[in-house]
């Protein structure tokens, strides 16, 4: 399988301060690989060097080979034609992604259209509104044509996030960040919009990279797992395996967390 993505050293400064620091690990086309770790670990940042989305305050060095692109120390007008055609992004708060002011069908057909220019197209509104209604049908919305018409205010939060996960779809890229894309949700809508990522990830035959403080959400989407502390990578393997049987004493705490957790969660009354 080819490389998809390869970071190589990566560390990331502010004001003096190490961020993250000799992060490395790569990603084969159509792989699924979470990154998980406590809050600050450095997880966000991590994906955020790989956008080339980190903001001014911060520097990063290292190599962070996108589909064969250079994106550390590139310039952002060089990185936008990157953006959307090999690497799309869904954050946890689908309003990051959405325009209040613009219905839900006006921005997805946006992305449809941007996506036909790269290919030198330039589709009729009829073409444009057809690829909308089937983005939003793969989705799983309801009612396809009404949540078009609608603001994102109007939808729910799943929706809203469905509707995001339309966007990155419609930019088919090889590679989808998901950073705790479900964390905001409901338990139930947060187990529909995982299982909805995996298989249209597998359909497509995209790579994912999905964050999450959150083991067994990670079991549920990763073939992989990378884990984080304190900015550095410390553990990484096969998922089973490595909750199963974890090497390092932090993986080990995770694991014993989430493990209480669910306990706790089936003794409740
Ligand atoms: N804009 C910023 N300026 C300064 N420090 C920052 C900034 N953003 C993040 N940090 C710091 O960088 C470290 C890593 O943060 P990051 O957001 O990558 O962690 P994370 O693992 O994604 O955590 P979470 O799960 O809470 O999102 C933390 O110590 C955080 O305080």
């Amino acid at each position: 399988m080819s490389t998809l993505l390869s970071v190589e050293n990566l560390e990331i400064r502010t004001a003096g301060r190490v961020l993250v620091s000799g992060v490395s690990f790569s990603i084969t086309a159509g792989e699924r690989v979470g990154l998980i770790g406590e809050s600050g670990s450095g997880k966000s940042l991590t994906a955020l060097a790989v956008l080339g989305l980190l903001p001014d305050s911060m520097r990063a060095s290292g190599s962070v080979l996108m589909d064969g692109r250079q994106i550390v120390g590139a310039r952002d007008r060089d990185l936008v034609p990157l953006r959307g055609r090999s690497v799309a992004a869904v954050f946890q708060e689908p309003m990051t992604a959405l325009d209040p002011l613009m219905r839900i069908g006006g921005q997805v057909g946006e992305v449809v259209r941007r996506r036909a220019a790269r290919d030198g197209r330039k589709p009729g509104r009829a073409e444009v509104d057809a690829q909308v209604t089937a983005l939003l049908e793969r989705v799983a919305l309801p009612e396809p044509g009404r949540v078009a018409r609608a603001f994102p205010h109007e939808i729910s939060g799943g929706q809203r996030q469905r509707a995001a996960i339309a966007m990155a779809l419609a930019c088919r890229p090889k590679l989808l960040i998901a950073d705790e894309p479900t964390t905001a949700l409901d338990v139930t809508t947060q187990a529909e919009i995982l299982k909805l990522m995996e298989g249209l990830v597998r359909d497509e035959g995209m790579g994912l990279l999905f964050i999450s403080h959150d083991l067994p959400v990670v079991a549920t989407v990763a073939e992989r797992a990378l884990v984080m502390r304190r900015g550095e990578l410390i553990e990484e393997g096969a998922v089973e395996p490595l909750f199963d049987r974890p090497a390092h004493p932090y993986t080990e705490g995770l694991v014993a967390a989430a493990r209480a957790f669910d306990a706790a969660l089936e003794t409740a009354p």
